[in-house]
Protein backbone atom coordinates (compact mmCIF):
# COMPACT_ATOMS: atom_id res chain seq x y z
CA UNK A 1 0.00 0.00 0.00
CA UNK A 2 1.53 3.20 -1.43
CA UNK A 3 1.71 5.69 1.31
CA UNK A 4 1.79 9.16 -0.32
CA UNK A 5 2.47 11.96 3.11
CA UNK A 6 0.77 15.11 3.15
CA UNK A 7 -1.07 15.66 6.50
CA UNK A 8 0.43 15.14 9.73
CA UNK A 9 -0.90 14.42 13.09
CA UNK A 10 1.90 14.77 15.96
CA UNK A 11 1.08 13.72 19.52
CA UNK A 12 2.28 15.01 22.35
CA UNK A 13 2.90 18.81 22.52
CA UNK A 14 5.83 19.22 24.55
CA UNK A 15 9.11 20.09 23.53
CA UNK A 16 10.22 17.74 20.68
CA UNK A 17 6.07 17.12 19.48
CA UNK A 18 5.64 21.28 19.08
CA UNK A 19 9.34 21.17 17.70
CA UNK A 20 7.72 18.35 15.10
CA UNK A 21 4.87 20.08 14.32
CA UNK A 22 6.86 23.80 13.56
CA UNK A 23 9.38 22.08 11.04
CA UNK A 24 6.66 20.04 9.05
CA UNK A 25 4.52 22.84 8.97
CA UNK A 26 7.33 25.65 7.72
CA UNK A 27 8.15 22.34 5.40
CA UNK A 28 4.37 23.19 3.78
CA UNK A 29 2.46 19.84 5.57
CA UNK A 30 -1.16 20.31 7.19
CA UNK A 31 -0.29 19.31 11.32
CA UNK A 32 -2.80 18.34 13.65
CA UNK A 33 -0.90 18.76 17.24
CA UNK A 34 -2.74 16.91 19.29
CA UNK A 35 -2.37 16.54 23.51
CA UNK A 36 -4.53 15.47 26.61
CA UNK A 37 -5.11 18.52 27.98
CA UNK A 38 -5.87 22.04 26.38
CA UNK A 39 -3.43 23.77 28.51
CA UNK A 40 -0.92 21.50 26.64
CA UNK A 41 -1.82 21.84 23.79
CA UNK A 42 -1.71 25.89 23.77
CA UNK A 43 1.49 25.40 25.43
CA UNK A 44 2.43 23.65 22.17
CA UNK A 45 1.26 26.04 20.36
CA UNK A 46 3.14 28.96 22.11
CA UNK A 47 6.35 27.37 21.94
CA UNK A 48 5.98 27.06 18.44
CA UNK A 49 5.18 30.71 17.99
CA UNK A 50 8.41 31.26 20.11
CA UNK A 51 10.37 29.07 18.10
CA UNK A 52 9.33 30.76 14.97
CA UNK A 53 9.82 33.83 16.02
CA UNK A 54 13.34 33.16 16.83
CA UNK A 55 14.11 32.40 12.91
CA UNK A 56 12.22 35.39 12.13
CA UNK A 57 14.51 37.32 14.17
CA UNK A 58 17.78 35.63 12.58
CA UNK A 59 15.94 35.81 8.96
CA UNK A 60 15.55 32.62 8.52
CA UNK A 61 12.13 32.55 7.57
CA UNK A 62 9.83 35.62 6.30
CA UNK A 63 6.69 37.01 8.42
CA UNK A 64 4.68 35.33 5.92
CA UNK A 65 6.46 31.75 5.59
CA UNK A 66 5.87 31.78 9.48
CA UNK A 67 2.60 32.97 9.14
CA UNK A 68 1.43 30.46 6.36
CA UNK A 69 3.08 27.65 8.56
CA UNK A 70 1.62 28.52 11.64
CA UNK A 71 -1.83 28.50 9.57
CA UNK A 72 -1.29 24.68 8.70
CA UNK A 73 -0.95 23.63 12.62
CA UNK A 74 -4.50 23.27 15.03
CA UNK A 75 -4.34 21.63 18.13
CA UNK A 76 -6.88 19.37 19.09
CA UNK A 77 -7.29 17.40 22.49
CA UNK A 78 -9.72 14.92 20.89
CA UNK A 79 -7.69 11.80 19.09
CA UNK A 80 -10.74 11.09 16.41
CA UNK A 81 -9.29 14.52 14.62
CA UNK A 82 -6.10 12.16 13.68
CA UNK A 83 -8.61 10.26 11.56
CA UNK A 84 -7.31 11.94 8.68
CA UNK A 85 -3.41 11.97 8.82
CA UNK A 86 -1.51 9.92 7.04
CA UNK A 87 1.60 9.86 8.98
CA UNK A 88 0.93 10.41 13.07
CA UNK A 89 4.01 11.15 15.14
CA UNK A 90 3.62 10.21 18.87
CA UNK A 91 5.64 12.20 20.85
CA UNK A 92 4.75 11.52 24.38
CA UNK A 93 6.66 11.19 27.62
CA UNK A 94 9.44 8.41 27.33
CA UNK A 95 7.70 5.84 29.51
CA UNK A 96 6.28 2.61 27.69
CA UNK A 97 3.34 2.03 29.52
CA UNK A 98 2.29 5.92 28.33
CA UNK A 99 3.07 4.97 24.75
CA UNK A 100 1.24 1.50 24.40
CA UNK A 101 -1.71 3.11 25.99
CA UNK A 102 -1.92 5.93 23.50
CA UNK A 103 -1.40 3.18 20.17
CA UNK A 104 -4.24 1.23 21.67
CA UNK A 105 -6.49 4.55 22.02
CA UNK A 106 -5.27 6.07 18.19
CA UNK A 107 -5.36 3.28 16.18
CA UNK A 108 -8.74 2.46 15.78
CA UNK A 109 -9.55 5.96 14.86
CA UNK A 110 -6.76 5.99 12.15
CA UNK A 111 -6.99 5.31 8.02
CA UNK A 112 -5.87 1.97 7.97
CA UNK A 113 -3.20 2.91 5.19
CA UNK A 114 -1.97 6.05 7.84
CA UNK A 115 1.30 5.23 9.05
CA UNK A 116 2.47 5.57 12.71
CA UNK A 117 5.82 6.49 13.87
CA UNK A 118 7.35 7.14 16.93
CA UNK A 119 9.86 9.76 18.47
CA UNK A 120 11.21 7.46 21.06
CA UNK A 121 14.53 8.36 22.21
CA UNK A 122 14.89 4.43 23.35
CA UNK A 123 12.04 1.77 23.21
CA UNK A 124 11.93 -1.69 21.07
CA UNK A 125 10.49 0.09 18.01
CA UNK A 126 9.37 -3.63 17.34
CA UNK A 127 8.14 -3.96 20.98
CA UNK A 128 6.30 -0.49 20.36
CA UNK A 129 5.16 -1.85 17.26
CA UNK A 130 2.93 -5.11 18.31
CA UNK A 131 0.75 -2.56 20.21
CA UNK A 132 -0.49 -1.28 17.56
CA UNK A 133 -2.71 -2.66 14.87
CA UNK A 134 -0.15 -1.75 12.05
CA UNK A 135 3.27 -2.92 12.79
CA UNK A 136 4.37 -3.14 9.06
CA UNK A 137 3.32 0.79 8.60
CA UNK A 138 4.86 1.90 12.30
CA UNK A 139 8.47 2.86 13.01
CA UNK A 140 10.62 5.37 14.62
CA UNK A 141 11.21 8.41 12.79
CA UNK A 142 13.59 9.90 16.21
CA UNK A 143 14.18 14.02 15.84
CA UNK A 144 17.08 15.30 18.22
CA UNK A 145 16.67 18.86 20.50
CA UNK A 146 15.65 21.18 19.14
CA UNK A 147 13.94 20.04 16.36
CA UNK A 148 13.86 23.32 14.64
CA UNK A 149 17.96 23.31 14.71
CA UNK A 150 19.33 19.94 14.81
CA UNK A 151 19.93 18.56 10.83
CA UNK A 152 19.64 14.67 12.05
CA UNK A 153 16.41 12.01 12.11
CA UNK A 154 17.26 8.64 13.08
CA UNK A 155 15.25 6.24 11.34
CA UNK A 156 14.51 3.30 12.86
CA UNK A 157 13.09 -0.09 11.72
CA UNK A 158 11.02 -2.63 13.69
CA UNK A 159 11.36 -6.44 12.58
CA UNK A 160 7.84 -5.54 11.18
CA UNK A 161 8.29 -2.05 9.32
CA UNK A 162 7.71 -2.88 5.56
CA UNK A 163 9.79 -1.08 2.65
CA UNK A 164 7.30 1.34 1.69
CA UNK A 165 6.75 2.28 5.00
CA UNK A 166 10.64 3.59 5.38
CA UNK A 167 10.70 5.00 1.75
CA UNK A 168 7.49 7.11 2.78
CA UNK A 169 9.30 8.08 6.15
CA UNK A 170 12.53 8.87 4.07
CA UNK A 171 10.84 10.87 1.36
CA UNK A 172 9.42 13.12 4.32
CA UNK A 173 12.36 13.36 5.91
CA UNK A 174 13.98 15.23 2.80
CA UNK A 175 10.69 17.45 2.64
CA UNK A 176 12.32 18.43 6.03
CA UNK A 177 15.38 19.16 4.72
CA UNK A 178 17.45 16.77 7.45
CA UNK A 179 19.50 14.39 7.04
CA UNK A 180 18.83 10.49 8.03
CA UNK A 181 20.83 7.93 9.86
CA UNK A 182 19.29 4.62 10.10
CA UNK A 183 19.76 2.72 13.03
CA UNK A 184 19.02 -1.54 13.78
CA UNK A 185 16.03 -1.57 16.72
CA UNK A 186 18.46 -2.01 19.29
CA UNK A 187 18.21 -0.17 22.88
CA UNK A 188 18.86 3.77 22.57
CA UNK A 189 19.73 3.19 18.87
CA UNK A 190 22.91 5.15 17.91
CA UNK A 191 23.04 8.65 19.39
CA UNK A 192 21.55 7.64 22.65
CA UNK A 193 23.10 4.61 23.21
CA UNK A 194 26.37 6.88 22.87
CA UNK A 195 25.44 10.05 24.14
CA UNK A 196 23.37 9.19 27.01
CA UNK A 197 26.23 6.83 28.81
CA UNK A 198 28.35 10.00 28.53
CA UNK A 199 25.79 12.22 30.22
CA UNK A 200 24.97 9.89 33.45
CA UNK A 201 29.28 9.56 33.45
CA UNK A 202 29.07 13.30 33.91
CA UNK A 203 26.53 12.74 36.53
CA UNK A 204 28.59 10.32 38.22
CA UNK A 205 31.13 13.04 37.94
CA UNK A 206 29.29 15.33 40.30
CA UNK A 207 28.09 12.74 42.35
CA UNK A 208 31.40 10.92 43.42
CA UNK A 209 32.77 14.95 44.16
CA UNK A 210 35.54 14.88 41.09
CA UNK A 211 33.98 18.26 40.00
CA UNK A 212 30.92 20.84 40.11
CA UNK A 213 28.38 21.94 37.80
CA UNK A 214 30.44 24.28 36.82
CA UNK A 215 33.74 22.79 36.51
CA UNK A 216 32.41 19.41 34.55
CA UNK A 217 30.83 21.89 32.16
CA UNK A 218 33.23 23.84 31.37
CA UNK A 219 35.55 21.16 30.95
CA UNK A 220 33.49 19.84 28.38
CA UNK A 221 32.69 22.75 26.51
CA UNK A 222 36.35 23.90 26.45
CA UNK A 223 37.55 20.96 26.23
CA UNK A 224 35.96 18.70 23.85
CA UNK A 225 33.84 21.74 22.03
CA UNK A 226 30.45 20.44 23.21
CA UNK A 227 27.88 23.83 22.29
CA UNK A 228 26.40 22.41 25.67
CA UNK A 229 28.01 20.98 28.71
CA UNK A 230 26.77 17.48 29.95
CA UNK A 231 24.91 18.39 33.02
CA UNK A 232 23.67 21.63 30.82
CA UNK A 233 22.49 19.27 28.14
CA UNK A 234 21.04 16.95 30.52
CA UNK A 235 18.67 19.51 31.91
CA UNK A 236 17.49 20.51 28.11
CA UNK A 237 16.57 17.37 27.21
CA UNK A 238 14.87 17.02 30.58
CA UNK A 239 16.29 14.48 33.52
CA UNK A 240 13.15 12.44 33.27
CA UNK A 241 13.76 11.75 29.86
CA UNK A 242 17.69 11.25 30.43
CA UNK A 243 16.54 8.56 33.55
CA UNK A 244 14.44 6.76 31.36
CA UNK A 245 17.24 6.15 28.21
CA UNK A 246 19.65 4.52 30.93
CA UNK A 247 16.56 2.30 32.29
CA UNK A 248 16.38 1.26 28.72
CA UNK A 249 19.87 0.84 28.46
CA UNK A 250 20.44 -1.06 31.30
CA UNK A 251 17.44 -3.30 31.07
CA UNK A 252 17.96 -4.25 27.41
CA UNK A 253 21.82 -4.89 27.54
CA UNK A 254 22.06 -6.24 30.74
CA UNK A 255 25.61 -4.40 31.61
CA UNK A 256 25.84 -2.98 34.84
CA UNK A 257 28.02 -0.32 33.19
CA UNK A 258 24.70 1.55 31.92
CA UNK A 259 23.28 1.48 35.41
CA UNK A 260 21.83 5.23 36.05
CA UNK A 261 23.72 7.44 38.58
CA UNK A 262 22.00 7.24 41.63
CA UNK A 263 22.15 11.30 41.92
CA UNK A 264 20.67 11.16 38.08
CA UNK A 265 17.57 9.35 40.34
CA UNK A 266 17.44 11.89 42.85
CA UNK A 267 16.80 14.74 41.25
CA UNK A 268 13.81 13.20 39.23
CA UNK A 269 12.60 11.62 42.61
CA UNK A 270 12.54 15.53 43.62
CA UNK A 271 10.72 16.91 40.35
CA UNK A 272 13.89 18.52 39.41
CA UNK A 273 13.79 17.65 35.79
CA UNK A 274 15.40 19.97 33.87
CA UNK A 275 14.39 23.43 32.01
CA UNK A 276 10.89 22.10 31.41
CA UNK A 277 10.75 22.18 35.56
CA UNK A 278 12.54 25.25 36.15
CA UNK A 279 15.24 23.49 37.91
CA UNK A 280 17.61 20.21 37.23
CA UNK A 281 21.56 20.57 37.69
CA UNK A 282 20.80 24.73 37.23
CA UNK A 283 17.94 26.19 38.96
CA UNK A 284 16.25 28.52 35.36
CA UNK A 285 14.10 30.49 37.82
CA UNK A 286 16.22 33.64 38.00
CA UNK A 287 17.97 35.77 35.44
CA UNK A 288 21.04 33.50 34.73
CA UNK A 289 21.05 29.59 35.42
CA UNK A 290 22.78 29.00 39.09
CA UNK A 291 24.09 25.10 39.67
CA UNK A 292 22.13 23.58 42.16
CA UNK A 293 24.88 21.82 43.89
C1 LIG B 1 17.52 12.79 23.82
C2 LIG B 1 17.29 12.30 22.47
O1 LIG B 1 16.50 11.39 22.25
C3 LIG B 1 18.12 12.85 21.32
C4 LIG B 1 18.61 14.24 21.47
O2 LIG B 1 17.98 15.18 21.05
S1 LIG B 1 20.09 14.45 22.28
C5 LIG B 1 20.31 16.17 22.29
C6 LIG B 1 20.83 16.65 20.96
N1 LIG B 1 20.97 18.10 21.03
C7 LIG B 1 22.12 18.68 21.39
O3 LIG B 1 23.14 18.03 21.64
C8 LIG B 1 22.06 20.18 21.48
C9 LIG B 1 23.39 20.75 21.90
N2 LIG B 1 23.28 22.23 21.94
C10 LIG B 1 23.37 22.98 20.80
O4 LIG B 1 23.53 22.50 19.69
C11 LIG B 1 23.27 24.48 20.99
O5 LIG B 1 23.51 24.79 22.34
C12 LIG B 1 21.88 25.04 20.60
C13 LIG B 1 21.66 24.89 19.07
C14 LIG B 1 20.76 24.35 21.35
C15 LIG B 1 21.84 26.50 20.95
O6 LIG B 1 22.91 27.09 20.21
P1 LIG B 1 23.69 28.29 20.89
O7 LIG B 1 24.68 28.75 19.90
O8 LIG B 1 24.15 27.90 22.22
O9 LIG B 1 22.60 29.36 21.14
P2 LIG B 1 21.97 30.37 20.12
O10 LIG B 1 23.01 31.06 19.32
O11 LIG B 1 21.03 31.14 20.95
O12 LIG B 1 21.10 29.45 19.13
C16 LIG B 1 21.61 29.06 17.91
C17 LIG B 1 20.40 28.84 17.08
O13 LIG B 1 19.57 27.85 17.68
C18 LIG B 1 18.28 28.39 17.95
N3 LIG B 1 17.83 27.81 19.21
C19 LIG B 1 18.51 27.83 20.35
N4 LIG B 1 17.80 27.18 21.29
C20 LIG B 1 16.64 26.79 20.69
C21 LIG B 1 15.49 26.10 21.12
N5 LIG B 1 15.40 25.66 22.37
N6 LIG B 1 14.50 25.88 20.25
C22 LIG B 1 14.59 26.31 18.99
N7 LIG B 1 15.64 26.97 18.49
C23 LIG B 1 16.66 27.20 19.35
C24 LIG B 1 18.48 29.88 18.07
O14 LIG B 1 17.27 30.52 17.75
C25 LIG B 1 19.53 30.09 17.01
O15 LIG B 1 18.85 30.02 15.78
P3 LIG B 1 19.14 31.13 14.70
O16 LIG B 1 20.48 30.74 14.13
O17 LIG B 1 18.00 31.00 13.76
O18 LIG B 1 19.18 32.42 15.48
N1 LIG C 1 13.78 15.81 25.20
C1 LIG C 1 14.62 15.50 24.23
O1 LIG C 1 15.73 16.06 24.10
C2 LIG C 1 14.22 14.46 23.26
C3 LIG C 1 13.15 13.61 23.52
N2 LIG C 1 12.79 12.65 22.59
C4 LIG C 1 11.65 11.77 22.84
O2 LIG C 1 10.46 12.47 22.46
C5 LIG C 1 9.39 12.11 23.32
C6 LIG C 1 8.85 13.36 23.99
O3 LIG C 1 9.91 13.93 24.72
P1 LIG C 1 9.76 15.43 25.26
O4 LIG C 1 9.05 16.27 24.26
O5 LIG C 1 11.09 15.86 25.75
O6 LIG C 1 8.79 15.18 26.51
P2 LIG C 1 7.95 16.28 27.28
O7 LIG C 1 7.81 15.78 28.66
O8 LIG C 1 8.49 17.64 27.01
O9 LIG C 1 6.54 16.22 26.52
C7 LIG C 1 5.78 15.03 26.53
C8 LIG C 1 4.38 15.49 26.20
O10 LIG C 1 3.55 14.34 26.06
C9 LIG C 1 2.37 14.60 26.79
N3 LIG C 1 1.64 13.37 27.12
C10 LIG C 1 1.78 12.59 28.20
N4 LIG C 1 0.89 11.57 28.14
C11 LIG C 1 0.20 11.73 26.97
C12 LIG C 1 -0.86 11.03 26.34
N5 LIG C 1 -1.37 9.94 26.89
N6 LIG C 1 -1.34 11.49 25.16
C13 LIG C 1 -0.82 12.62 24.60
N7 LIG C 1 0.18 13.34 25.16
C14 LIG C 1 0.68 12.89 26.32
C15 LIG C 1 2.87 15.32 28.01
O11 LIG C 1 1.78 15.91 28.71
P3 LIG C 1 1.97 16.03 30.30
O12 LIG C 1 3.10 17.00 30.52
O13 LIG C 1 0.64 16.53 30.77
O14 LIG C 1 2.31 14.64 30.81
C16 LIG C 1 3.79 16.32 27.36
O15 LIG C 1 3.07 17.42 26.85
C17 LIG C 1 9.95 11.07 24.28
O16 LIG C 1 9.70 9.79 23.77
C18 LIG C 1 11.44 11.39 24.28
O17 LIG C 1 12.24 10.28 24.62
C19 LIG C 1 13.47 12.49 21.39
C20 LIG C 1 14.52 13.32 21.10
C21 LIG C 1 14.98 14.34 22.02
Amino acid sequence: MKTEIRTIGVIGAGQMGAGIAHVAALAGFDVKLYDIAEDRVAAGMQRIEKSMGRQLASEKITEADKAEALSRISGTTDVKDLGDRDLVIEAATEDEAVKRKIYREVCPHLKPEAMLATNTSSISITRLAAATDRPERFMGIHFMNPVPVMKLVELVRGIATEEETFDAAKVFVAALDKTITVSEDFPAFIVNRILLPMINEAIYTLYEGVGSVTSIDTAMKLGANHPMGPLQLADFIGLDTCLSIMQVLHDGLADSKYRPCPLLVKYVEAGWLGRKAGRGFYDYRGEEPVPTR
